[in-house]
């Protein structure tokens, strides 16, 4: 049997990671998926450790969760959790060179090298095997889901990319997913794929099985295997594709270039609609009467007023957005249900035969209480056609950057290829619901320009050269000539 711990104590007190904690803070700011990048970190703690692999198995493998807390302004005393798994060994294989964390006394006395698992094949191997077997190792769960076959198909290859998570793919036939954040509870991306599974949805990648553990005394999930798309292209590169041919051919309109993708969009409109139909189908509907419309406005308006805290340009716009974001009070009669949460073309993935939706998570920043909260199907609507201007208007923020004036003649072409393609996903989603989200305007605008203020925040913290594009869909929003969709 694996040994198992969940150290809470100082460190030296039976804490296995002790004499890791240093290399560990030095190690986490350079990891994508740590979201304090350029917070000060005042501590770090073990908060539980078990050991997967059993005696025989090399090399050793780990799950640690650890609680980092901030002395800056932004911390208090809040304390943000994450997941580790960890690989040890004497002399590991050079393939972990790059994912080294630190070195420790190992049980023979000589030192071994502790490094990020994920990156060792014979790890993301052994994950997968015991997912398929169905095993326990201390307290983990290794879970297939039931009817499925997950395809044992030798170790798994680390995803390089933007994520706030860690994937690895095994042959293009799965991908497993360590959630980074450690929250108790169910993980709504675990718990809507689920739902989806039983409604038969072919807009999901298929669940093939999952990892969970406990934190807190209930239940976390660990991680999630699922069917990989081979040979798909992502949303957002395929849009992005798209404005660069419509930039470099200004003189004619989007629907004269080569790549335009309003077909694609209107696809896109019928699969988030038929998500929306199957998740409505799976977990229920609620009314969105008066006292939830007031309890989702009270929530808008409480983000609003932090972000206005830390972005002047929201700030001096404050009132006149909390005016449009009461339009969530006009929205009878309609219903709340689990949306997706954090929609935008990044989380499309176009294969051969279709559009699959991924990462059912919601915003990184909510709460786990705010993200499986019933919203309106709006909100990923409107975060849909956010996303369309992002699009439409990331290059020319690049330009802005090095050019002294915005070219109008471009401005008026992207501003084309957003409309072109928000219209195209409305009438795709009517197609499917019946329902045309530009019969709501106040409320889909109350939902943008909440989503907007929200950008806004997150480009000033992750990415400034980008704080433009959300900025102006901001005061586009707050224009009366341009909230119409039609
Ligand atoms: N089922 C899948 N098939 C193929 N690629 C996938 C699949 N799921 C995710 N990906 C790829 O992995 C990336 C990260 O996945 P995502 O679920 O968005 O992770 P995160 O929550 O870390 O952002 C996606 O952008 C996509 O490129
Ligand atoms: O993908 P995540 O779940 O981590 O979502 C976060 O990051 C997104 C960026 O990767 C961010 O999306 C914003 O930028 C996109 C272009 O990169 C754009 O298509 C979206 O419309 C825009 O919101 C998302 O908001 C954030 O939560």
């Amino acid at each position: 049997m694996p040994a198992t711990s969940s150290p809470d104590g100082p460190p030296g007190t039976g804490d296995p990671l002790a004499g890791l904690h240093d290399a560990l803070l030095a190690w986490l700011p350079t990891q994508r998926w740590f979201p304090a990048k350029g917070r000060r970190i005042a501590g770090l703690r073990t908060v539980a450790h078990s050991v997967v692999s059993t005696p025989e198995e090399s090399p050793t493998v780990e799950h640690a969760v650890i609680g980092v807390s901030f002395s800056d302004a932004a911390g208090g005393s809040a304390e943000e959790r994450y997941q580790l798994v960890l690989g040890a060994q004497a002399g590991p294989p050079a393939e972990v060179e790059h994912a080294v964390i630190g070195r420790r006394p190992g049980p023979d006395g000589r030192d071994e090298v502790v490094y990020d698992g994920l990156a060792d094949g014979r790890i993301s191997r052994l994950v997968l095997s015991l997912i398929v077997e169905n095993q326990t190792r201390g307290p983990l769960r290794f879970v297939a889901e039931p009817d499925t076959e997950a395809p044992i198909v030798g170790p798994g290859r680390p995803l390089i990319g933007e994520q706030s998570n860690s994937s690895v793919i095994y042959g293009e036939r799965a991908i497993m997913k360590l959630f980074r954040r450690a929250t108790a509870g169910l993980n709504p991306d675990l718990e809507l794929h689920r739902a989806l599974r039983r409604q038969g949805s072919h807009e999901v990648a298929p669940l093939l099985g999952a990892v969970e553990g406990e934190l807190d005394g209930e239940p976390m999930t660990v991680a999630m295997l699922q069917g990989y798309a081979s040979n798909s292209a992502d949303g957002w590169s395929m849009a992005l594709a798209s404005v660069r041919d419509l930039l470099a051919e200004a003189d004619l309109r989007a629907d004269e270039v080569g790549g335009d993708f309003a077909g694609e969009a209107h696809r896109i409109g019928k699969t988030v609609a038929a998500v929306h139909l199957e998740l409505a189908a799976a977990l229920g509907t609620h009314p969105l009467d008066a006292r939830a419309a007031s309890e989702i406005e009270a929530w808008m308006l409480d983000r609003l007023d932090r972000a206005a805290e830390a972005v002047p340009g929201v700030a001096e716009q404050r009132d006149a957005i909390a005016d449009v974001l009461r339009g969530v009070t006009a929205a009878e009669p309609s219903t709340l249900q689990r949306i997706h949460g954090d929609l935008h073309l990044g989380q499309e993935l176009r294969t051969p035969t279709g559009w699959l939706v991924i990462d059912f998570e919601g915003e990184p920043s909510k709460s786990l209480a705010d993200r499986v909260r019933p919203d309106s199907p709006m909100r990923d609507v409107a975060a849909m056609l956010r996303s369309f201007d992002y699009a439409a208007f990331h290059q020319l923020a690049e330009w802005e950057q090095s050019a002294d004036d915005p070219d109008p003649q471009l401005e008026r072409r992207a501003q084309e290829w957003a409309d072109r393609n928000r219209a195209a996903f409305c009438d795709g989603y009517t197609e499917v619901t019946g329902t045309d989200p530009r019969d709501a305007p106040e409320l889909l605008r109350a939902y943008e320009l909440d989503k907007a203020v929200y950008e806004v925040l997150y480009e000033t913290r992750n990415r400034p050269s980008w704080v433009s594009i959300p900025l102006r869909s901001m005061r586009r929003l707050l224009t009366p000539a341009g909230r119409g969709e039609r």
